[in-house]
């Protein structure tokens, strides 16, 4: 990226089946990429053990989430797997004109709703496991969720990825460190594009006026 040339931040929204990889992917490209920030969803479902209030999620109850709703204060939200989850507007939108990327662990519906709104400053990456057996032995040896749990994933995991094609970029998630290099290998190029510097025209003018 250029100095002092000011851009337009993009969402960076990573989609999987559940046990795919994109949160262990997220948290590393986050480790890896300071100026990337995390959006941090609201849901209604119960906490997990060792998952931290604001973030992992924001828990509220499904009144304070359809108050939410009705308020408009989420960029998206959808049902997933029974409970309820949406992307709240207003931290993104300040990141966002501040210049910065948000990086975005949502499903196939929420992205949907994000390509509608704002097209231009969203790119999508499409988490694919391996193979199904791979992905079963995921869910299973991350041992967070029952079998029951675990089966009623598997159960979703092949509609859920009959959604890639509606992604720009698709990596089967083989290898970790492979699949982080990806995804900041898409955010480099993607910050370079031409409409994302809104002052490159006049970063240009003043070269060609030999400054
Ligand atoms: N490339 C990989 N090779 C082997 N194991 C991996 C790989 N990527 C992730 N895992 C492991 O797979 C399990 C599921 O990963 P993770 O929790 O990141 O998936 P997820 O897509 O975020 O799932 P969910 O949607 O349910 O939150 C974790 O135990 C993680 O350590
Ligand atoms: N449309 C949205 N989907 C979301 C959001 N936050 C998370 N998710 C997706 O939900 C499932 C289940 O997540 P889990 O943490 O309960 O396993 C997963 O596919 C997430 O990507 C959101 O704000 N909007």
């Amino acid at each position: 990226m250029e100095p002092n040339i000011p851009r337009r931040g993009m969402m960076l929204v990573l989609s999987s089946p559940s046990g795919a990889g994109k949160t262990s992917i997220s948290r590393r490209v986050l480790a890896e990429e300071p100026e990337l920030k995390m959006s941090v969803s609201m849901t209604t479902r119960t906490r997990r053990a060792g998952e931290a209030e604001g973030i992992d999620y924001y828990f509220v109850d499904l009144t304070t989430f359809n108050l939410m709703v009705n308020r408009r204060e989420f960029l998206e939200y959808a049902k997933v797997f029974d409970n309820y989850y949406g992307t709240p507007r207003s931290t993104v939108e300040k990141e966002l004109a501040g210049g910065r990327d948000v990086l975005f662990d949502i499903d196939w519906q929420g992205t949907q709703t994000l390509a509608q709104a704002a097209r231009d400053d969203l790119v999508s990456i499409f988490i694919l496991p391996p193979s199904t057996a791979e992905l079963e032995r995921r869910l299973r040896t991350r041992a967070r969720d029952s079998l029951d749990e675990v089966a009623r994933r598997m159960g979703r995991a092949a509609d859920e990825m009959s959604h890639w094609p509606e992604y720009d970029y698709v990596i089967v998630n083989r290898d970790l460190e492979e699949s982080v290099a990806r995804v900041r290998a898409i955010l480099v190029a993607e910050r370079l594009r031409r409409q994302r510097q809104p002052g490159l025209a006049e970063f240009v003018k003043r070269l060609r006026e030999g400054q």
